[in-house]
């Protein structure tokens, strides 16, 4: 069974369609960066998964249960993650206190409590973990995003979907969060990713998906589409 499904999925905005037909499926604990050229629907497609924008037609499955009618919290309760481009982390409280939240908001279905919780996720970003008492809004970008994506994970949802997460960053932060996204991978969470940065993005997904104008024009192994000189250079400008 597929931890994320998307089945012939047709949506956009007020009655004019953005994505056309678009299907894919990560196997449960598998991992798929979606890159594309800008205006190719891969924010369509990411609000599409979480909830914020209803399909036309098509339907959203996690773990083959259909949740295409479901609301964002909703869809959290049921185990989907989700890390926003912005406005990911309350500023104004500690890291700590932002963990808390995530975990009251959504309590594990596990059953598992605060404090396993917090030693789980930091034991994923032990960058994060001599910065507890401070305030989020005073973390380096990159930690901010470290922090988004831990308060995702405490909920320990099956599926993580992660909006752009090199967005902002410099290089050598955002070399530090990807490696902190393949030991999410490796931990067994299903990923789900849309990235401008394609050669991070390809870098610690198993399988990449190509999204141009709307429609799937490539599902392959992530390294394969790495090397694809062609691939790259006709719609992924060589990024
Ligand atoms: N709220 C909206 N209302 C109307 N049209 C929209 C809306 N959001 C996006 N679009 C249009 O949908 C198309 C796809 O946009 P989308 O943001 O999904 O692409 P993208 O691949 O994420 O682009 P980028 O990489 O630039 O973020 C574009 O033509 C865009 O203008």
């Amino acid at each position: 069974m597929s931890g994320l499904e998307l089945e012939n999925v047709i949506a956009g905005y007020r009655g004019r369609p953005v994505l056309h037909d678009v299907s894919l499926a990560i196997p449960a604990r598998g991992s798929l960066t979606v890159v594309g050229p800008n205006g190719s629907g891969k924010s369509t497609l990411m609000k599409t998964v979480v909830g914020l924008l209803r399909p036309d037609k098509g339907r959203v499955l996690l773990e083959g249960e259909d949740i295409t009618r479901l609301d964002p919290p909703e869809r959290a309760r049921r185990g989907l993650g989700y890390v926003p481009q912005e406005a990911n982390v309350f500023r104004s409280m500690t890291v700590l206190e932002n963990l808390k939240v995530a975990f009251e908001f959504t309590p594990p279905r596990s059953g598992a409590g605060l404090a396993a919780r917090i030693d789980g996720v930091l034991e994923l970003f032990p960058e994060i973990r001599p910065k507890l008492k401070t305030a989020a809004g005073h973390l380096s970008g990159g930690q901010r995003q470290m922090l988004a994506m831990a308060a995702a994970l405490m909920p320990e949802p099956t599926v993580l979907a992660l909006d752009e997460p090199s967005a902002g960053l410099s290089p050598k932060n955002a070399e530090l969060l990807f490696a902190a996204i393949a030991r999410i991978a490796a931990a067994g969470v299903t990923l789900l990713m849309i990235e401008q940065n394609t050669r991070l993005g390809l870098s610690v997904a198993a399988r990449g998906l190509v999204l141009v104008a709307g429609q799937v024009k490539a599902e392959a192994p992530a390294e394969a589409l790495l090397s694809d000189t062609l691939m790259q250079s006709l719609y992924l400008g060589g990024r």
